[in-house]
């Protein structure tokens, strides 16, 4: 067994279709993980922004508090939701993401979840780097004019399978993550993402293997499914990549659910043959893990 992984699973990664009816996202990621669930998956990844359509415009009509914790029921359905599930299904799930308001500054963040088999909350991730791009004639999205941005790196501690790293979306894009959260042990990144019809072609899949390569670590991507009627079109494409960077399973455009068995000896097998952390020149070049970090463990 790796010595990162204390024990081999199976990996779920759910492409969700959600629309404008926020109950109706809720009970349909509910039965996707109960079918997840039921196909053996042991870690369940769900999309960015899966109770609500993807849009600076829909953010503050989905938002929910997460303080206190556990926030009230009735303020917080999504949360509530994805406890349950993961109590009922006796499941790691990965809720990502919503949009979070934190009542007390009125900000907003877009957030991530972790829950235990028992439902209870072991982490949460704000988008650390917002969306904020303009291509000209392709595409222009603004996620700072609503949203705030987080400040942590976010590692989280399985107890049965070890660490995992967790960022969203264009997190990706920023290496320097991977990397940190890598040498400090984790043997999967899980990015929950909405790439679109522009950048999801040019760098989704890219993303995920560099990620996957410089790491030599497991890399999920796991995207809603794509809305052409929606005001943003999702990529889709949720893949599971291995730490050779190999694409283990990968969806199209519609729903589904991919998975993955994550297995220890393939992180072993690929760091022997190409010895990377051996071979690192800290001499030369600074350890970006070892300077000044901010996590959330
Ligand atoms: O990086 C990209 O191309 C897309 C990022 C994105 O859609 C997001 O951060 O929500």
């Amino acid at each position: 067994m790796s010595s990162l992984l204390k024990k081999n699973f199976k990996l779920g990664c759910i492409q969700l279709a959600a629309g404008s009816d926020k109950q109706k996202n809720l009970s349909h990621a509910r039965e996707k993980i109960l079918e997840a669930a039921k196909a053996g998956a042991q870690v369940i990844v769900l999309p960015e922004c899966f109770n609500s359509p993807y849009g600076c415009q829909y953010f503050p009509d989905y938002a929910e508090p997460i303080e206190p914790s556990p926030p009230k029921k009735e303020d917080a359905p999504s949360w509530h939701m994805l406890s349950e599930a993961a109590a009922e299904t006796k499941t790691y799930i990965v809720g990502a993401s919503i949009p979070e308001l934190e009542p007390d500054t009125k900000k907003y963040y877009n957030t991530a979840f972790v829950f235990d088999p028992e439902g209870k909350l072991l982490a949460t991730h704000r988008k650390i780097h917002l969306f904020d791009i303009d291509i000209p004639g392709k595409i222009k999205f603004i996620e700072s004019d609503v949203l705030s941005p987080g400040n942590k790196i976010t590692i989280v501690d399985l107890p049965e399978y070890g660490k995992i790293a967790l960022a969203i979306c264009y997190d990706v894009r920023f290496p320097e993550l991977a990397m940190i959260a890598a040498r400090k042990g984790a043997f999967l990144l899980v990015y929950p993402g909405a790439f679109n019809t522009t950048t999801g072609p040019m760098h989704w899949s890219l993303q995920a293997r560099a990620r996957a390569m410089d790491n030599q670590v497991f890399v999920a991507m796991c995207s809603p499914a794509q809305d052409m009627d929606a005001t943003y079109h999702a990529w889709g494409h949720s893949m599971i990549v291995d730490p050779n960077a190999d694409i283990m399973d990968e969806l199209q455009e519609k729903e589904g659910i991919i998975y993955a068995d994550i297995n220890g000896a393939r992180i072993d097998e690929v760091r022997k043959g190409i010895p990377l952390y051996q071979q690192r020149r800290f001499d030369v070049y600074p350890d970006v893990s070892a300077g000044k970090v901010r996590f959330e463990e």
